[in-house]
């Protein structure tokens, strides 16, 4: 057997116990044009709600277990989902390198998710050269799909994505001024479903979790998984905070509570996992 790579990671069976019902079924039916995949809302954030100290900053907040469990995790979805921001500001990998998935002891690319980019405007700069691309290359992760609203995606971005095996996917979505977050999430999680993917979790950036976390989403959420590490970052972060909700009386409310709420610790973080309270 070809040595395994030296990034692997390893996540015990005691604590995948721990996660299972926040999980999708293993048994889940295939995907069709008018389902919702299992969508869980998955990220690590610091004590005063952070995701990174600036946006352009790739911030490690999960410490070693609670990194290796969401690896376990995205060994668990068929897709893996975030904004273009957070794919400029990271070059991430968004591959799964637990023990035993494709391209680290397991075969072709079993327990590796696909990639989604939300990207209206078609702005991230990719090349060849990013993980992402290099990783699909040695087999140990999948090429991703871009989800724009551009009828005619640049040609030179779709060469590359057509070399790898992703794809740009054009929707109705709005692509006119950066500061328009205005896309319709369930727009979005059909069209993944149409593509075959029954589940998705959906990691980031800020402006991706605090749009899905409005009402009119809150049926189309799954399950919640959040990574909470000892740390204040500071002022000046990349905060998650949904939109401030008013009662009948247009008094203000919370925004968004979970619950079956279950908290399991993980070296120096914990881990919580709920459900959106409807
Ligand atoms: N700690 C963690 O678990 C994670 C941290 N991050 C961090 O988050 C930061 C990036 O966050 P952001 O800058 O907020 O970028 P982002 O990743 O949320 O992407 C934002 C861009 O995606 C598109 N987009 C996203 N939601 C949209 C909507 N509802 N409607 C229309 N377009 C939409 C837009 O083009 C928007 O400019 C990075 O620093 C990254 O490291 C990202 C993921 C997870
Ligand atoms: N779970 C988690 N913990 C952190 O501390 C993080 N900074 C992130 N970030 C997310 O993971 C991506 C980077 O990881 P890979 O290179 O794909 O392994 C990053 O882009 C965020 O989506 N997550």
């Amino acid at each position: 057997m070809a040595p395994l790579p030296k990034d692997t990671l390893h996540f015990s069976a005691e604590h995948r116990s721990f996660l299972e019902p926040h999980l999708p079924p293993k048994d889940l039916p295939p995907a069709n044009n008018s389902s919702f995949p299992f969508t869980t809302v998955t990220f690590a954030t610091s004590l005063d709600s952070q995701l990174a100290l600036s946006p352009g900053a790739p911030t490690q907040l999960s410490g070693p277990q609670s990194k290796a469990m969401t690896h376990y995790l995205r060994s668990r979805y068929d897709a893996i989902l975030i904004g273009v921001g957070t794919a400029a500001a990271d070059n991430p990998s968004l591959n799964c390198r637990i023990e035993g998935v494709g391209g680290y002891g397991g075969e072709g690319l079993e327990g590796q998710p696909r990639p989604i980019i939300i990207d209206p405007a078609a702005r991230w700069d990719f090349t060849t050269n990013h993980k992402i691309f290099q990783l699909a290359r040695n087999g140990q992760g999948r090429a991703p799909y871009i989800i724009t609203g551009l009828a005619t995606p640049p040609a030179d971005k779709k060469a590359i994505l057509d070399e790898a095996g992703g794809k740009f996917i054009t929707l109705d979505i709005a692509t006119t001024g950066i500061n328009d977050h205005k896309l319709d999430w369930k727009v979005v999680l059909k069209a993944l479903s149409a593509e075959g993917l029954r589940s998705v979790m959906i990691e980031g950036g800020r402006i991706v979790i605090n749009s899905l976390l409005q009402p009119e989403y809150f049926s189309v959420i799954t399950s919640v998984i959040v990574t909470i590490a000892p740390t204040w970052l500071g002022t000046g972060g990349v905060v998650v905070s949904p939109p401030r909700r008013f009662n009948d009386e247009g008094k203000p409310m919370a925004a968004v509570r979970l619950d079956h709420v279950e908290w399991h610790p993980f070296g120096e973080d914990v881990v919580l996992c709920g459900k959106v309270k409807l």
